[in-house]
């Protein structure tokens, strides 16, 4: 299948892999809520992005510091292992807002190749979710300096590109919907049960 050759060449993991699924975009896009909810849907292993930053990384954030991509790399790295490690076990749902192309590649060359689904909003909705957040460390301030780095995934990287203002449900099931195409595997799964 064409689609899946392609995907192949950019990774470079063999076909008996599982699925990596990286769901992105900018801060406050709803990443984590998504994923979390179509590794639910895919009975499949969730990588937190955020989990794996160096806590210098997170003490510029908290400053409203937007991060280099100096500070990025070794954390995309780390991320990259991450999904490496787990997709051994199973399919991966990654939450992990991979602004830049290359970023996506240094996911890609550590982890495989990646299914991308994309969230996208107006500015206005995501900066009002991101200032309504209490718990959170990274300032609705910063959402700009994540619009400007956004590097929207292109026809080459295959998106499934979302409408972020829908419900997070909603969002997780046309994600499994789009990804169920890909991988039969995983429509069994979407439609069974969360236990494989
Ligand atoms: N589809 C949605 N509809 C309504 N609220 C949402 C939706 N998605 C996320 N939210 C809310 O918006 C806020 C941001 O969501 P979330 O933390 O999932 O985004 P994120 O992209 O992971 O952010 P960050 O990258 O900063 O960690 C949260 O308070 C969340 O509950
Ligand atoms: O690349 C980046 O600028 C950062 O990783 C941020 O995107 C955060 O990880 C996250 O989105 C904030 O919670």
């Amino acid at each position: 299948m064409a689609k899946a050759k392609q995907v192949r060449g950019m990774g470079g993991m063999d076909d008996a892999a599982h699925p990596a699924i990286l769901v992105m975009g900018v801060s406050g896009s709803g990443k984590t809520s998504v994923a979390v909810a179509l590794a639910e849907r895919l009975g499949a292993l969730f990588v937190e992005a955020d989990d794996h930053h160096p806590p210098a990384n997170v003490a510029a954030m908290a400053k409203g510091i937007p991060l280099t991509d100096e500070l990025r790399r070794p954390w995309l790295e780390a991320v990259g292992e991450a999904v490496a490690e787990r997709r051994a076990e199973g399919p991966v749902v990654l939450a992990c807002s991979a602004l830049k192309r290359r970023y996506r590649d240094v996911l890609r060359r550590r982890a495989g190749p990646l299914d991308v689904v994309h969230l996208t909003a107006p500015r206005a909705l995501i900066f009002g979710r991101m200032a309504a957040r209490r718990d959170h460390f990274m300032p609705a301030a910063l959402l700009d300096s994540q619009i400007a780095d956004l590097e929207a995934p292109g026809p080459a990287e295959d998106p499934v590109i979302l409408d972020a203002a829908l419900p997070v449900d909603t969002l997780a099931r046309h994600a499994a919907t789009a990804l169920a195409l890909r991988h039969p595997r995983l429509a069994t799964r979407s439609h069974g049960g969360n236990v494989g």
